[in-house]
């Protein structure tokens, strides 16, 4: 195996790699029901591509995925099961394939085509599709009429040109979906979406409570299927499920629910009760999910007999699970869709050479700050170089705050790409800044956003707050140090393994299917700003921020002073330059 850390660059993806992948510790589970789950795979349909660990073990793509879920389909038939494919959402924001369209284009169209040559039962709407509503109805049009409606979204509407160009508002996809599986069993499913504030005007989510009081809910659970499907884009742990899950407990006390949630990017199993599980696969086909279950007889008060796993989506685990080799592998499918995905990734240029990384810069194995650290890069050298090129306001002295979320991945030593800048920064989140701001006030923003700064008032942007807009850092983070503390450093050295996600969740067993040492975990706050320039107190600075928190950094902003009270006319562009462009044009300048 290649030793934690060290760069194999003659790592080669699409063939049997040249770094060892370990294989699965054993073979699955089959049960009567078996379900292959993908979630919050964010354009990650090239896989992952970089040659140091973790990544080799994520290199399997979309073709190899398809090909994969062709020999599972045909296992399945040999074993006279039933096999169903479900995505609890969010596919775009995250790579090139979904970001990196020329102008005109809509984020994710080209990549979302890629879904629809895959069998899928199931797929639920995730809260990235709601940021802008061209996405949102790029979905309503273009993608939920491919799935014949099993494209599903309970809670989410679109307002639309009705007859006569009246605005209706109506379900993105569809409410739920009743079907037949294979072997005949009876399916009821929905597609629910946690209780997300951050969506753009003309589409709305209903909050989970309300969701379930409607007649059209009452209606849909009202028959017994053989089980539930419950797919959606919230996680399984402390959100909105036993709401769902309550409400058909209430009709139906013994009929099993199959619940597969997303949204928190973490590897998670738990058990409502005997009769249920709810599984959540991970993020960016870093993990494909898989549970198995045993069926009994109606009104059956038994435990069911359950079974999950969460693979590395790589060729060596699909490999082992559906008994092929590497030349026997390949489905004509899946040869096409490797084909297509590469396609695209020409078509939009991806391979676009920015500079050279000198070295790897981590969002959360380096400490914050430190040389390591992509946040620290970010604000010490990327911002101040890039939003200043050509700016008339170069000169004057600035504050630029951003988000911590606003990145979203490493990047690794070598060289760094349209798409690698894509992969860490897929927002088209735009620059403004407020002139004249006393140096002493803008010095206190920083400290007050992240909630540590005390502006006589409740703390601005609450946890809730920010986890209601999609903030989902915080829980993935826990989740990493959790596994990083439970290993400590002693036993971390001692295991000859490579790193990747060691997961502990509450269902029987050991979920992950291959073993793997845990990835080191630093913490970072969830804003982080430039280094505030000298001054006396007064002194006139420019604020800079980006408009995803523009309405937070005013709230900061009016309960630190009374002098003025701060308006969204106050507030100006910076620059055309967007923050999904500045480690592009920041490699360009220095890392040539
Ligand atoms: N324009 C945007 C949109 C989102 N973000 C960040 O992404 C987070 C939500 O992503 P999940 O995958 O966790 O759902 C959100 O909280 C922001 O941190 C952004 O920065 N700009």
């Amino acid at each position: 195996a290649c030793p934690d850390g060290e760069h194999e660059h003659a790592y080669e993806r699409r063939a049997e790699p040249i770094v060892h992948l370990t294989p699965p510790s054993r073979p699955l589970v089959w049960g009567d029901i078996n379900i292959i789950h993908t979630t919050d795979s964010h354009g990650w349909l090239l896989g992952h591509q970089k040659a140091s660990f973790p990544e080799p073990s994520y290199s399997g793509d979309f073709g190899d995925f398809a090909s994969f879920v062709a020999h599972m389909k045909k296992i399945a038939e040999e074993k006279d099961v039933d096999l169903l494919l479900v995505d609890s959402g969010d596919l775009h924001d995250g790579t090139g394939l979904v970001d990196g369209f020329p102008p005109g284009g809509i984020d994710a169209h080209d990549a979302n085509k890629f879904f629809d040559q895959l069998p899928y039962d199931v797929l639920a709407i995730g809260n990235h599709e709601l940021y802008i509503y061209a996405n949102a109805l790029d979905m309503h049009l273009n993608f939920a009429p491919k799935f014949h409606g099993r494209y599903l979204s309970s809670n989410v509407n679109i307002t639309v040109a009705g007859p006569g160009g009246t605005p209706v508002s109506v379900p993105v996809g569809s409410r739920f979906a009743k079907f037949k599986t294979r072997k005949g069993r009876k399916v009821t499913s929905l597609g629910v979406l946690f209780d997300f504030t951050g969506n753009d005007h003309n589409t709305t989510v209903q909050k989970v409570e309300d969701m379930v009081n409607e007649a059209w809910f009452a209606d849909a659970i009202k028959e017994e299927p053989d089980f539930f499907l419950l797919v959606g884009h919230m996680p399984v742990a402390r959100d909105k499920w036993p709401l769902v899950f309550n409400a058909v407990r209430a009709v139906h006390p013994t009929t099993p629910i199959l619940i597969f949630g997303g949204h928190s990017h973490i590897r998670d199993c738990l058990q409502f009760d005997g009769r249920s599980i709810a599984l959540e696969s991970g993020r960016y086909m870093e993990t494909v999910g898989f549970l198995s279950v045993n069926l009994d007889h109606q009104g059956s008060k038994a435990n069911l007999t359950v079974n999950r796993r969460y693979l590395d989506p790589n060729r060596v685990t699909y490999e082992f699970h559906s008994n092929r080799r590497d030349s026997s592998f390949d489905s004509p499918q899946g040869r096409k869709i490797t084909k297509g995905l590469q396609d695209l990734s020409n078509r939009f240029n991806l391979d676009l050479k920015f500079g050279t990384a000198p070295q790897d810069y981590t969002l959360s194995r380096d400490p914050f700050p430190s040389n390591g650290s992509l946040l620290s890069l970010i604000v010490d050298q990327v911002l101040p170089t890039a939003l200043t090129v050509n700016n008339s306001r170069a000169n004057i002295p600035n504050i630029i705050i951003t988000n911590s979320g606003g990145l979203r991945f490493d990047i690794y030593a070598g060289p760094f790409t349209k798409n690698d800048q894509l992969t860490a920064s897929p927002f088209t989140d735009a620059f403004q800044y407020i002139p004249n701001v006393p140096l002493s006030v803008a010095k206190s923003v920083l400290p007050v956003l992240n909630g540590g700064g005390n502006n006589g008032r409740r703390e601005l942007s609450s946890a809730e707050e920010r986890y209601a807009r999609g903030d989902v850092d915080e829980r993935y983070g826990n989740w990493l140090a959790e596994m990083h503390e439970r290993a400590g450093p002693e036993r971390r050295a001692a295991q000859n393994l490579t790193l990747g996600y060691v997961t502990q969740d509450a269902c029987p067993g050991i979920g992950d299917d291959t073993l793997h040492t845990p990835l080191p975990f630093f913490p970072s706050p969830g804003f982080i700003s430039s280094t505030p320039p000298t001054g006396s107190v007064d002194t006139a600075i420019d604020l800079v921020f980006v408009d995803f928190i523009a309405s937070e950094v005013l709230k900061v902003l009016n309960g630190l002073q009374t002098t003025k009270t701060y308006t969204s006319s106050d507030v100006l562009s910076y620059t055309s330059i967007l923050l999904n462009e500045v480690l592009g044009v920041f490699a360009q300048v220095k890392w040539n």
